[in-house]
């Protein structure tokens, strides 16, 4: 099946104009295909169709909340690691009984909000974090579920910076550990224990590492239930990768990814969870900018556009490369080093990428953003947040406003009350 993605076409994106766009809207900006996500996450429902599947979105991939709603209408739930993350899929409309709590730092506060709230189930990185739940729990008087993530101990091939589920990893336990667990869990009055999670890394390009890290969670559910233990649930996380080069990248076809995944939980008859983010999202972004102008260096020429890393740190970040693409290209070349205004040499998109040769005022964009692009932007260099539209088979509508430079500044404040401590 071929999935569509966002940088097929270098002008008309959703039908939409994108030269009309930034006439309208000012640059940078984020323009997100409506199309591409409802014909991806149809994509993965059909993969897995006739399993009992629960997609849960991964909300820190794109938290707009335009972005939410589109994914919940389409009967998505959602994974999130903050109470911030859970407030916005709630305002969006994502049901609690759908949202699944992952993440290592859970504070008592947050976990009473998500247990007020109803969410689905916690997935449970600590020891101390199981114990924290059971006590919050008991405080509100009501049943935590919850799933143990585990760290199955598996190189995922990816970004040191983005792999997750290597022993020397922060995240979850090892299977040992949470062998143990289930033992001290049933003895817990507010903690229903009866799930497993498991997160790798994030833009997985190999079938392999999912293929040994599923098997290690399968062995042990079996194990679990031979011993006595039920489980209701098993979340494989999310990690699929992306084409961000075109000719280049493979990414896993989601046929493959959903085959895998039959075969290896053939045997077991509950839930299925997995927590797409990228895969959703990703390909369905553009970071629209300008070229501010040309300037020679001393062995190369720089291409500095309006758009910098505070709107997109994953180059600065991870080295990643995105393909960028001239709205109206002219036919010679030329090799630039695509480069924000920002005050770092890291504010570099693309280094002697050989491209259409471009002039002040041209539209670029840059593909593959719509995942981690807007949603870790910041304000660095005093630079107010882009704007970002939502398109839709030809209309657009601003689903965030650039900020001003008042809201830029919202919450500072000269020191007034000083207080002795
Ligand atoms: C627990 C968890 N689930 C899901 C995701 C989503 O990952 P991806 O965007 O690679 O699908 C992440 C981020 O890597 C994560 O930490
Ligand atoms: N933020 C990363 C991926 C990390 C995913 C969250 N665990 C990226 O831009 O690729």
């Amino acid at each position: 099946m071929t999935v569509l993605t966002g940088v097929d076409d270098a002008r008309l994106f959703d039908g939409v104009d994108l030269h009309t766009l930034a006439s309208r809207v000012q640059t940078p900006l984020y323009a997100y295909s409506s199309s591409v996500i409802r014909q991806r996450t149809t994509a993965l429902q059909d993969a897995f169709a006739g399993l009992d599947l629960r997609i849960c979105y991964a909300v820190k991939a794109n938290s707009n909340l335009a972005i939410l709603q589109l994914v919940a209408q389409q009967g998505v739930g959602a994974d999130i690691v903050s109470v911030g993350e859970l407030h916005r899929s709630l305002r969006a409309g994502i049901p609690a009984e759908r949202i699944v709590f992952s993440g290592v730092g859970k504070t008592a506060e947050e976990i009473r909000a998500a247990l007020s709230a109803g969410i689905w189930r916690f997935n449970v990185e600590s020891a101390d974090e199981l114990l924290l739940l059971q006590e919050v729990a008991r405080e509100e008087g009501v049943c935590a579920r919850a799933a143990v993530r585990v760290n199955p101990d598996v190189d995922a091939q990816t970004h040191a910076k983005i792999s997750t589920g290597k022993a020397e990893n922060k995240f979850g336990v090892s299977i040992d550990e949470a062998r143990t667990w289930f033992v001290r869990a049933s003895r817990m009055s507010h903690v229903q224990l009866d799930g497993l999670h498991a997160h790798i890394g994030s833009q997985i390009l190999n079938l392999e590492p999912f293929r040994h890290a599923l098997r290690r969670v399968e062995d042990f559910r079996q194990e679990l239930e031979a011993a006595g233990h039920p489980i209701h649930s098993v979340d494989i996380g999310g990690g699929l990768g992306v084409r961000y080069r075109a000719g280049h990248d493979r990414p896993i076809a989601i046929e493959d990814y959903a085959a895998l995944v039959r075969e290896t939980f053939a045997a077991f008859k509950g839930t299925l969870v997995v927590e797409p983010g990228r895969w959703l999202v990703a390909e369905a972004g553009v970071l629209v900018t300008r070229v501010i102008r040309v300037k020679p260096g001393a062995d190369r020429e720089f291409l500095i556009v309006d758009a910098a890393m505070n709107d997109l740190l994953r180059p600065a970040l991870y080295d990643a490369w995105h393909d960028i693409v001239p709205l109206r290209p002219r036919r010679e070349s030329a090799c630039y080093d695509v480069v924000g205004p920002v005050c770092e040499t890291g504010d570099t998109f693309a280094r002697g990428r050989d491209m259409p040769r471009c002039e002040a005022g041209d539209l670029l964009m840059i593909g593959g953003t719509g995942a981690y692009g807007a949603s870790m932007a910041s304000t660095y260099n005093s630079r107010p947040l882009a704007a970002e539209v939502l398109l839709d088979d030809g209309r657009y509508a601003v689903v965030r406003r650039r900020q001003t430079l008042a809201e830029m500044m919202l919450g500072e404040q000269l020191p007034q009350d000083w207080h002795e401590a």
